[in-house]
């Protein structure tokens, strides 16, 4: 094999910038796949593009890969698997994301790869009895209610004056997000956010606005947040004059800090009630229960360092399930309410799979989770949203070693041989694209680019990638969604409530298309500056 130095003999696109490569191109890149998709079409699944500084400094460059290989390396556990995050990915004030906030008493030593990963260990290790599948079996009734109130809360409101059989514009994405905020809250922390019932809520008008411009940056935005990862340590944390106060450089930062703090109030309000004390977390939590408050509480009062969470990291996990547990499963809802509208006929199969199970049950007696897995058509429905609508589009990763990433299919090099694998050097930035791979002809056949649950009828039992359905919609191993089965839950709670009180249709006019705003969210040509909208046509139903 021969040894290579730099990505040269990839091929991939010419840098649209000196200064920035691709990067900022793909940054502003609004439609999701807009770029990538030709890309992809004209090199295969592995290529790479130009950072910001690589075509000057050769630093930066990324590769950007679709293939089964690399997601299936991702599927290893933290050991074996040299493609993590970084700590310092894109805007470290984004580690929140992936479970920590870097002002955490480990301080800058966070930096470091090898502590990164024993202290998320530390944090999944800690959460995961809070998402076990028995303790998720106890917020079943909670989603249902709370999908109750929803339908409730459009019959008395938008339903009042409506005339029999007429439908009426509702938009999904002002109302799907609020049942899943009310939903995190009281299941996660038996706390009330009443975003249904439209009480005015700091936390919830923060997190509106929270990837306002995540996409689309600044040139300036850019050029810092590069600088940032290369520096030892992030002054948006480490303030060398002044550890207290985090040295803000630019809007966004602002932003993610004001959520920060705004969240981490939350989280002591909840610890305040639950407790009845606000200098510390002490609580005599029941030594049974297992809600995620509770077992972050008992976590907290371990005294073994290397299974403890401190103060200040129990409420950055406390604010980081309520980012990622609510907005992710209502765009997912949304996405999945969207193509039911398109597919009426599939609406019917799935009322009818609903309709069947209920005449079996007594009076008032709701469905249970078995009742939902074992509706085939209600779940294939479920998947191919999974499978086309994946809200974390790419996910971003560093070797962190030389290492190499072998190819289920080969990619032609600049020099025209065919590649097989690609050696990588340490610190090699990988954007793995599941939006890409999920819409892989050669994976999912001629019709990848439809919506088509009955794909999911024939596949055969047993998941060879990711955590669900053989989709890496939820990630895969050490790092995949520890939230999935919890999403999961919920989104069948909503869709079968849903389905059972309204009927659902879409003007067959409107564009709508996957945009870059945080999640993958929808957008509607020509109302693009609206944000995310699906504004879906509802009929009530007797
Ligand atoms: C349809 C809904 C959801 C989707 C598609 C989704 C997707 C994902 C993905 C792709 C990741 C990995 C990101 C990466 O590796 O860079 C992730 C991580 C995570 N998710 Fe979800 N998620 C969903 C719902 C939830 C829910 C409901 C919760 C909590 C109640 C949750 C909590 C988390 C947490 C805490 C992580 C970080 C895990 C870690 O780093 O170990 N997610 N999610």
């Amino acid at each position: 094999r021969r040894s290579r130095t730099s990505l040269g003999f990839l091929r991939g696109p010419a840098p649209s910038s000196w200064l920035f490569g691709n990067e900022l191109e793909l940054n502003h890149q609004f439609e999701v796949g807009k770029l990538e998709v030709p890309w992809y079409k004209e090199y295969g699944a592995a290529f790479r593009a130009p950072g910001i500084f690589s075509v000057n400094l050769m630093l930066n460059l990324m590769i950007l890969i679709a293939d089964r290989h690399i997601l299936n390396m991702m599927n290893r556990n933290t050991s074996s698997t040299s493609l993590i995050p970084k700590p310092c990915n894109i805007s470290s004030t984004r580690q929140l994301i992936i479970i920590q906030d870097g002002r955490s008493s480990e301080g800058h030593k966070k930096a470091v790869w090898e502590g990164y990963r024993n202290t998320h260990q530390r944090h999944r290790k800690a959460l995961n009895p809070a998402f076990s599948a028995s303790q998720l079996k106890t917020f079943l009734s909670l989603f249902q209610r709370s999908t109750q109130r929803l339908s409730n809360k459009w019959r008395e409101t938008i339903f009042k004056d409506t005339p029999k059989g007429s439908s009426q514009e509702i938009n999904m994405t002002k109302w799907l997000p609020k049942v899943t905020l009310d939903v995190i809250g009281e299941s996660a922390f038996d706390y009330k956010f009443g975003a249904l019932d439209e009480e005015d809520n700091i936390l919830a008008s923060t997190l509106r606005h929270l990837f306002d411009d995540t996409f689309g940056v600044t040139k300036l935005t850019m050029l810092s947040r590069t600088i940032r990862q290369r520096l030892p340590y992030d002054p948006t944390y480490h303030n060398p004059f002044n550890p207290d106060k985090p040295v803000v450089l630019s809007k966004e930062d602002k932003r993610w800090n004001t959520w920060l703090e705004t969240s981490k109030d939350a989280a002591r309000d909840i610890l305040k009630k639950t407790t009845g004390n606000d200098s510390g977390i002490e609580l005599k939590v029941n030594e049974g229960s297992k809600d995620i408050l509770s077992v972050l509480v008992r976590s907290n009062m371990i005294e073994d360092p290397n299974k403890r969470l401190d103060d200040e990291e129990v409420l950055s996990q406390m604010a980081t399930i309520i980012l990622a547990g609510h907005e992710t499963t209502a765009s997912t809802t949304t996405w999945l309410l969207y193509e039911l509208a398109r597919h009426p006929e599939y609406q019917v199969k799935i009322r009818g799979e609903i309709d069947e199970i209920r005449d079996r049950k007594s009076e008032g007696e709701d469905l249970n989770s078995n009742d939902y897995d074992s509706m085939v058509y209600f779940n294939a429905a479920i998947k191919e949203t999974l499978r086309m609508y994946p809200i974390v589009n790419t996910l971003f990763r560093y070797s962190d070693r030389d290492d190499v990433i072998p190819l289920s299919e080969p990619v032609i090099s600049a020099y025209g041989e065919k590649l097989t694998e690609i050696p990588v050097k340490k610190g090699q930035r990988i954007h793995a694209n599941i939006f890409i791979y999920n819409r892989l002809k050669s994976v999912w056949g001629a019709d990848a680019d439809i919506w088509n649950p009955e794909r999911f009828l024939d596949i055969k039992k047993g998941t060879t990638l990711g955590v669900y359905a053989n989709l890496m919609t939820f990630s895969a191993g050490v790092r995949s969604c520890i939230g999935w089965r919890f999403a999961l839950q919920e989104l069948q709670a909503i869709l079968a409530g849903l389905l059972t009180n309204f009927e659902f249709s879409v003007d067959p006019d409107m564009k709508v298309f996957p945009a870059s705003m945080g999640l993958m969210q929808p957008a509607v040509r020509g109302r693009e500056a609206e944000g995310p909208i699906m504004p879906l046509k509802v009929k009530l139903r007797n």
